[in-house]
């Protein structure tokens, strides 16, 4: 069971003066339970990748598969890849429009086959998912809450169509410190919770406190892919693309050449400050 896409590539305006190409010959493949970052500055083709994984763009050169079955089969209803792949876009917010966050949030079951009874349980299941009290938050008005927890409704109005995978692109632009924490550690208990999670962003900051895999996208390619660690010890290539890596890495690698036994794996500020309290109490420093 996976995403998978091949020799994917797409055009905007093809065939145009202004024929831009996005993606250029994408090869990948992402497991049930993953959990994925797509990287890259603006321009890379991370939305345009994202968007082939829903169906919301055909590949026209490439192919992309869903659990196996080819998105442009005949036969396959592209509503069901809708509800098996979440997509949460940048800023989804701006899409709550409802009263309450209930009827939000059941907006997407309503249009569902299923009964008011299955509409409910999924609400709740979905808004408790996020972090909420069902009761509590139920009869609130979207537009009175804070912009982490608006955040927060939205992506319960997509897990309430039970996704296998979720999808959330830039999940944390534009919040403070506390709601970026807050939307992050819902992700991680998202992943925690058997979804499988493809994460879009920016910020390697992010990225490196959350995912086992990287996609490194540049000028629509597949320029670097792997974990973390490895994506991070190439930091000179990440600088030649746009790309910076995160703050803790460097200071692990200025203490390593320093002669500081760290352990360079330790990627969050969490796990390095703790790291390095244990290098500097080992040499009796501190
Ligand atoms: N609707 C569109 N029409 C024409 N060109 C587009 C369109 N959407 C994207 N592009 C172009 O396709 C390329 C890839 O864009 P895409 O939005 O997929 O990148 P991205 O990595 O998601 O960027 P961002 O981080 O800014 O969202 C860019 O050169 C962009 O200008």
């Amino acid at each position: 069971m996976s995403i998978k896409t091949d020799k994917l590539s797409f055009y905007y305006s093809q065939g145009t003066p202004f024929e831009t190409k996005a993606l250029d010959e994408v090869t990948l493949e992402i497991k049930k339970g993953d959990f994925v970052g797509i990287i890259g500055h603006t321009g890379s083709g991370k939305s345009t990748l994202i968007q082939h994984f829903n169906g919301l763009i055909l590949p026209e050169e490439g192919i992309v598969k869903i659990d196996d079955r080819n998105i442009k089969d005949k036969d396959l209803k592209i509503k069901l890849i809708r509800q098996k792949v979440g997509l949460v876009f940048q800023y989804p917010e701006y899409q709550l429009f409802e009263e309450t966050v209930y009827k939000d949030v059941s907006y997407g079951p309503m249009n569902l086959d299923i009964d008011s009874e299955e509409i409910d349980k999924r609400v709740r299941y979905a808004l408790e998912l996020v972090g909420f009290k069902f009761e509590d938050i139920k009869d609130k008005s979207p537009f009175d809450l804070s912009g982490g927890q608006k955040r927060r409704v939205a992506i319960a109005g997509v897990l309430a169509m039970k996704p296998d995978y979720l999808v959330l692109d830039e999940p944390t632009a534009g919040l403070d410190p506390a709601g970026r924490n807050e939307i992050l550690s819902r992700i991680r208990q998202l992943h925690e919770s058997g979804i499988t999670i493809i994460l879009v962003s920016h910020s390697m900051e992010d990225i490196a406190r959350l995912v086992k895999y990287i996609y490194v996208m540049y000028k629509g390619k597949i320029h670097m892919e792997g974990t973390p660690h490895e994506i991070y010890r190439d930091s000179e290539e990440l600088k030649k693309i746009g790309l910076g890596v995160p703050q803790v890495v460097d200071v692990m690698k200025a203490l390593k050449q320093k002669g500081i036994d760290v352990d360079t794996n330790k990627l969050t500020v969490e796990e390095a400050s703790e790291e390095i309290l244990k290098a500097l109490r080992s040499r009796q420093d501190v």
